[in-house]
């Protein structure tokens, strides 16, 4: 690590420099760069003409331990656009692949910089990368830059996934550059700071496997061993204990997506985060109405990343990290595939543990029947026919409070009612332990897509931010019902309901 002085700033444009590393509390250690050459290109963010600050992540600052009451509005612009480098940063652009909707490309961060590492207070290694920050080697034929619209949308819905407790990326700042990007209109530019756990994705363990040598994907493994999964090291065979783990992570973390109705929309393998943090904000949402063949995305013709088909889709890109990691599992051939096939076979049991689990706290379930996959299903059967909305039928449920609508009076659900009462009642817990249970478990509060765009069109047309505020606000205690933020619990209309969300680079 290089040694932070004084004047530890490196200044690309001309603004003042009247902060210093030490000041903000950037720690940087940065691992990743320490890596073979094959693995990134160092490159430096391109400055940007005029950054303004659209939003602070002032708490998650805090938690970083860094201090942003010294910066003022413009050098925290310049800051997060990376005109304005810390020292000790390395910037670097991670080389990566990844099937795209099941077609292999050699990828790469096309437009994003690696920052480095800050290592917090409570000593935890976290990525910072600048998203939208300009062109790269791997850019191909795009611009390098982000559209301020999907980066706001990224911030939204990762710090949302964050109070529902769910594994994600964090957003801690976007700023404007002053700058239009040229989509099919052109649209203000901007640039997410997005803190990680480590952008290693499954995509990079395939860019691995593809490189010459044979010995990149040990490196890249025994690397994220290290960063991710230190307790493996202590395994008998620490490349099949990965495998597990990830795969374990992943099943637990696609399972917490459907219990909150969420669709990532584009479960590529370079979206596919090997620390198990949801990575990626494009075309994803939160479903209204209970459709299990609910699509968002206006990509996904076929539905492939449907919400119905996200745990195959997990499990499909798993297949692909398991064939990276083959030559390591065991050196006799027959012996790597059996041990890859019965990892990756066994992801649907895991899964569904995973997501039986969490349905079970959803209806207060405190201990296990067999009857229960029963139970779920014949209520997930109501709601779907009768359009029943996914988050507020389970608070209504969790809260004893049965609203007086099409769902409620139907014939089956009075029934299923009742079966569900009778099983509470059989259980040895109290009925205010089971509903204290549910109430943890049934968020009344998502930024629903509608309110998202709402929010998106304030700040990206207008500049207005108050409603992307108000927004953030709402969502930040998703299991607490605030009456000020009523409205927000409030399903779309039919005129207000978005049907497809666009990827809007
Ligand atoms: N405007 C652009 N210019 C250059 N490369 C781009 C641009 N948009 C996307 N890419 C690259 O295309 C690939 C796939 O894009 P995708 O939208 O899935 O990723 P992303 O949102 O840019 O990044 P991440 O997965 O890190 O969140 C990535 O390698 C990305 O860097």
């Amino acid at each position: 690590m290089k040694p932070e002085t004084k004047t530890d700033v490196k200044t690309q444009t001309k603004p003042q420099e009247k902060f210093t590393v030490e000041e903000v509390g950037w720690r940087f250690d940065n691992s990743y760069a320490r890596l073979p050459e094959p693995f990134y290109v160092r490159i430096s963010p391109v400055p940007v003409r005029a950054p303004r600050v659209a939003i602070l992540n002032h708490a998650l600052a805090e938690s970083l331990g860094l201090n942003f009451q010294i910066l003022s509005e413009q050098d925290a612009a310049h800051l997060f656009s990376g005109n304005v480098l810390p020292q000790t940063a390395e910037p670097i652009a991670q080389a990566y692949a990844g099937h795209q909707f099941g077609s292999f490309t050699m990828l790469g961060d096309g437009r994003a910089i690696l920052m480095g590492e800050h290592v917090t207070p409570a000593g935890d290694r976290l990525d910072v990368q600048f998203k939208g920050s300009g062109h790269t080697p791997f850019s191909r034929r795009g611009d390098g830059r982000a559209a301020l619209g999907p980066m706001l949308r990224e911030y939204i819905i990762s710090e949302a996934m964050h109070s529902l407790g769910i594994p994600s990326t964090r957003s801690l700042a976007v700023v404007t550059t002053g700058e239009t990007v040229l989509r099919e209109l052109p649209l203000p530019g901007a640039v997410l700071t997005r803190i990680a756990a480590s952008h290693i994705r499954v995509g990079t363990f395939e860019y691995a496997a593809r490189l010459k040598d044979g010995v990149h994907v040990k490196t890249l493994a025994d690397y994220a061993i290290r960063r991710h999964y230190p307790d493996l090291l202590e395994t008998v065979n620490p490349y099949l204990a990965l495998l597990h783990r990830v795969i374990d992570r992943q099943a637990s973390l696609v399972a917490q997506w459907l219990l909150v109705g969420f669709i990532h929309g584009v479960m590529n393998t370079d979206n596919m985060a090997i620390s198990g943090e949801t990575i990626d904000y494009g075309p994803c949402a939160f479903m209204d109405e209970y459709d299990p063949y609910t699509v968002f995305s206006s990509i996904d013709d076929h539905g492939r990343y449907g919400y119905h088909n996200q745990s195959r889709a997990a499990q499909w890109n798993l297949a692909r990290f398991a064939e990276t990691l083959l030559p390591l599992l065991d050196s006799a051939q027959d012996k790597a595939l059996t041990l890859a096939e019965e990892a990756v076979h066994a992801f649907p049991d895991i899964f569904q543990q995973y997501w039986l689990n969490g349905m079970r706290k959803k209806l207060g379930l405190m201990n296990e029947e067999a009857s229960d996959v029963e139970l779920i299903e014949a209520l997930l059967t109501c709601m779907h026919q009768h359009h029943a909305d996914y988050t507020n039928t389970f608070r209504s449920l969790a809260a004893e409070r049965l609203p007086d609508d099409a769902l409620f009076q139907d014939s089956a659900f009075i029934a299923w009612h009742a079966q569900w009462q009778a099983r509470l009642a059989r259980q040895p817990e109290s009925r205010a332990v089971a509903f204290n249970v549910m109430q943890a478990s049934n968020p009344a509060l998502l930024p629903r897509n509608h309110r998202v765009e709402a929010a998106l069109t304030a700040a990206s047309d207008h500049g207005d931010y108050d409603e992307m505020q108000c927004l953030l606000a709402a969502v930040s205690d998703p299991y607490i019902d605030a009456p000020e933020y009523n409205e927000y619990r409030t399903p779309p209309t039919a005129s207000e309901r978005v049907r497809q969300t666009f990827c809007g680079t």
